[in-house]
C-alpha cells in the first residue's frame, strides 16, 4: 500500500499555521503540527481538518505537544522560536540576529527531538536568524548537509519580484529573478540577472528605480514588523510550502535557498542563500552562476554577516555539541 507523504511543522505559531494551511489545500501530504503551547497545535489542527469537506482535501492532520506523531516524517519544517515584535511605545524593533541567543536553544531542542525519530527527513528552517539557525540544525542533527536547508531566498525573492511587477504594471508570472546572500539587510537582489519575459531589467526600469525595489526588498521584513507590530506569515508560508512542494513532488525546482556551501561561490562551511535544485533527497544541486566583480562584492558582505553571527554559536564546523 502506497503512503502519503508525511510533513511535520514545528511551530503552530502564524508562519507554521498558514504553512500547514497552504500545504493542504496543495494536497502534498499528512500534517503533524506540533508547539509547545497547549491546545494550539491541537486545536489548529483540528480547525484545518474541518475545513477539508469543504477545501475537498483527504489528509491526516493532527496537532500535538509531543514528538512521537512525528516519527517517520519525509519533511520537517520548524518555525518553532521567537519573531522580531515592534515596541508599541517607541515603534523601534530589534534586528532577526537578536534573536540568535533564544532561538538557537529553541531550534537546538526541536532539531534533537526530530532527527531521532525521523533520521531521513529534509529539514527545512524558518526560525530566525535563519542562516545562523541552519547553522543549529545542522549541527545538532548530524544530518547530510543535503538535508538541511533554509527559507529564506524564496521569501525575498517573491518581495522582490512583487515590487517590480507593481512597479513595471505587468504579471508577477513573468518576472524571473533572483535574491541571494544571507537573510538580512545585506541579502543580494541580482537586477542584471532579472529579466522581464526575457527581456533584460535593465532595459525596462530607470537604475533609480532599480535601486529603490531593491532597498525595499531588503528592508522587506521590517516593513511588515512596522505594519503589523510583528514579523510577515502569508508570503514566508508560501516560500515554505513552495520548498516542501518541489522536495515531496520531487519537482527539482530551482530555488534560492540557504545550503551549506562546500566551496561554491568561494566559500565553505557556511550557509548562505544560492540557487538550489530541490528534490526527494533536498538539496541535489547547488548551481553556480557567474557573478559581477560588483556583486560578489555584495556577496561577501552579506557572507561576513553570517559569519560573524555563526561565530557566536557554541559549534566547531558543522559539529553537533
Ligand atoms: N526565514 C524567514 O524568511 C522567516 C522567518 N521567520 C521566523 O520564523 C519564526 C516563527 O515566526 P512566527 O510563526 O511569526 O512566530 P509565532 O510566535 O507566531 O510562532 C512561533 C511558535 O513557536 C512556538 N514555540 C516556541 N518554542 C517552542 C518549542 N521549544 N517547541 C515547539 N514550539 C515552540 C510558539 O509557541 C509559537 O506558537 C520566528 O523566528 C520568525 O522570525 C518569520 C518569517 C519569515
Ligand atoms: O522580518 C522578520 O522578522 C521575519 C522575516 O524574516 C521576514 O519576514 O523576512
Amino acid at each position: 500500500m502506497s503512503r502519503r507523504n508525511k510533513i511535520t511543522i514545528v511551530g503552530a505559531g502564524n508562519v507554521g499555521a498558514t504553512a500547514a494551511h497552504w500545504a493542504a489545500q496543495k494536497h502534498l501530504g499528512d500534517i503533524v503540527l506540533v508547539d509547545i503551547a497547549q491546545g494550539v497545535p491541537q486545536g489548529k489542527a483540528l480547525d484545518l481538518a474541518e475545513a477539508s469537506p469543504v477545501m475537498g482535501f483527504d489528509l491526516k492532520i493532527v496537532g500535538t505537544n509531543g514528538y512521537d506523531e512525528t516519527a517517520d516524517s519525509d519533511v520537517v519544517v520548524i518555525t518553532a522560536g521567537v519573531p522580531r515584535k515592534k515596541d508599541p511605545v517607541t515603534g523601534k524593533f530589534t534586528s532577526r540576529d537578536e534573536l540568535v541567543e533564544i532561538n538557537r536553544k529553541i531550534v537546538g531542542g526541536v532539531t534533537r527531538e526530530i532527527a531521532s525519530r525521523s533520521p531521513n527527513a529534509v529539514l527545512i528552517c524558518v526560525s530566525n536568524p535563519l542562516d545562523a539557525m541552519c547553522h543549529v540544525m545542522h549541527a545538532e542533527s548530524g544530518f547530510p548537509k543535503e538535508r538541511v536547508i533554509g527559507m529564506a531566498g524564496v521569501l525575498d525573492t517573491a518581495r522582490y519580484k512583487y515590487f517590480l511587477s507593481e512597479a513595471l504594471n505587468v504579471s508577477v508570472d513573468d518576472i524571473h529573478g533572483m535574491v541571494l546572500g544571507g537573510h538580512g539587510d545585506t541579502m543580494v537582489p541580482l537586477p542584471s540577472h532579472t529579466s522581464v519575459a526575457g527581456i533584460p531589467l535593465t532595459e525596462l526600469l530607470p537604475q533609480d528605480k532599480i535601486d529603490a525595489i531593491i532597498q525595499r526588498t531588503r528592508g522587506g521584513g521590517g516593513e511588515i514588523v512596522g505594519l503589523l507590530g510583528y514579523s510577515g506569515y502569508y508570503a514566508p508560508a508560501a516560500a515554505t510550502v513552495a520548498m516542501v512542494e518541489s522536495i515531496v513532488r520531487d519537482r527539482k525546482r530551482v530555488l534560492p535557498c540557504a545550503a551549506l556551501l562546500g566551496g561554491e561561490y568561494g566559500y565553505k562551511d557556511l550557509f548562505i542563500g544560492v540557487p538550489c535544485v530541490l528534490g526527494k533527497g533536498g538539496v541535489e544541486k547547488i548551481i553556480e552562476m557567474k557573478l559581477g566583480d560588483k556583486e560578489k562584492g555584495m556577496l561577501e558582505v552579506s557572507a561576513n554577516a553570517v559569519r560573524e553571527l555563526v561565530a557566536l554559536l557554541p559549534y566547531g564546523k558543522g559539529q553537533a555539541t
